[in-house]
């Protein structure tokens, strides 16, 4: 039997086990849609080996061949679309759809009417060529910062393009008729990296999706499920790094530590459900006022902290008291009551990166503890941190 009989059957196996594994990724890990499509992608992909196996059985060649070039298509393009849900590409599926049926029909035409061999076999790898460089190009420019998998999963497209293309191109050079030595060569290197392409692009879609949980899971344990402000550890973790970060693009930086006054009273008069919801409406009301950049976390009961950069040291200073009269401007509607609510601001300007984040707190809090000695509803200024 030829070896090529073996590495088909391995293929179409694995593509059923790969189908099945993100069957249960898709159930297990959230129901990420995109999950779904991968695994239609991979049964598709089993399709198509199957249609080769099977291709003695067939009747007519025309049949057989389309039938696995859809395939084929079909398995490149739903693996597409599942990046794209899962980056939020704004690509139109539309259009590869499109081009997806005027490839078809041209590899119908050169196969069944004006019968050119170099042109059907290679028209649809090339389709599959341009989706995978899509693909590499959709993961990698997602996000400023690419997760390892997603680097890998980029790299091994570009690579199983690459091959792709060198094969393509050689069943492209046969011309319109079989041409031996160049559809031996086009067989050679075609399934010497088709089954690498197919088992590392699996195994490094798996990785991205374990990755995507892994930030998840560090999100939420960074995450204050009450505000959804960051909370007491993620800003020990986020805040140094930003500090430097935005000290070094010569921005000013100040840290605002801020407490709702006599929350205990409130707590005392509405109840704790009533204290809660004056805790969510008043971060609502302050993340109003932030930039995109701003860490705003939740360190205690009713105490958070906000790192803010600003181009100016004056608009650094001053946005503690702009938050201070957005909180006391109207009362927090909780079951038709009114409550009033203020806070009191203890601001430092920092002015080193190298400043421990701990300390700014730590002086930031005595400012606080003035401004409610003189009366709360105040902002109080730290000596700055050089
Ligand atoms: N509703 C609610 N209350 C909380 C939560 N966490 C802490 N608290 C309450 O917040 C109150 C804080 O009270 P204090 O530390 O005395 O501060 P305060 O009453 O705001 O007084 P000043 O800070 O001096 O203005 C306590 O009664 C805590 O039980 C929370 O998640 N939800």
């Amino acid at each position: 039997m030829s070896p090529i009989f073996f590495i088909l059957i391995t293929l179409l196996l694995t593509s059923i086990v790969w189908s099945v594994i993100f069957l249960m990724a898709w159930y297990t890990l959230g129901k990420k849609l995109y999950a779904l499509f991968w695994a239609s992608a991979f049964m598709c992909s089993a399709c198509q080996w199957g249609t080769i196996l099977l291709q003695p059985y067939f009747e007519s060649d025309v049949t057989y061949w389309m039938l696995a070039v859809s395939f084929s298509m079909a398995s490149v393009l739903l693996g597409t679309w599942g990046h794209c849900i899962r980056t939020r590409c704004p690509i139109n599926m539309n259009y590869l759809l499109a081009f997806a049926v005027i490839t078809f029909a041209a590899v119908y035409y050169f196969k069944a009417v004006n019968v050119h061999v170099g042109l059907n076999m290679s028209l649809y790898i090339y389709y599959d060529i341009i989706l995978l460089f899509i693909n590499a190009i959709i993961i990698l420019k997602h996000k400023p910062k690419s997760l390892p998998a997603e680097i890998g999963a980029a790299v091994t497209y570009t690579v199983c393009g690459l091959c792709l293309f060198i094969a393509a191109t050689i069943a492209l050079m046969q011309g319109a008729q079989v041409n031996q030595a160049y559809l031996d060569l086009y067989i050679l290197i075609n399934f010497i990296t088709v089954p690498t392409a197919h088992v590392g692009m699996a195994v490094f879609i798996i990785f991205i999706m374990a990755s995507d949980l892994a930030q998840e899971m560090q999100k939420l344990a960074m995450t204050d499920v009450l505000t959804q402000c960051v909370n007491r550890r993620g800003f020990y973790e986020i805040g140094q790094q930003k500090l430097e970060t935005q000290l070094s693009c010569e921005q000013h930086v100040s840290l605002i530590y801020w407490d709702i006054d006599s929350f205990k009273n409130i707590n005392d008069e509405y109840g704790h459900a009533g204290g809660d919801e004056v805790l969510i409406q008043a971060t609502k009301r302050v993340r109003a006022c932030l930039n995109k950049d701003d860490i705003f976390a939740r360190i205690g009961g009713e105490e958070f902290v906000i790192l803010i950069a600003r181009d100016s040291e004056l608009k650094a200073k001053q946005f503690a008291d702009t938050l201070r009269t957005t909180l006391a401007s109207k009362p927090i509607e909780y079951k038709q009551q009114c409550i009033d609510v203020t806070a009191s601001f203890g601001v430092i300007s920092i002015k080193c990166a190298t400043t421990q984040i701990d300390k700014a707190i730590d002086l930031a809090d005595k400012a606080l503890y003035i401004a409610k000695h003189e009366g709360k509803n105040k902002v109080a200024y730290a000596v700055p941190l050089n």
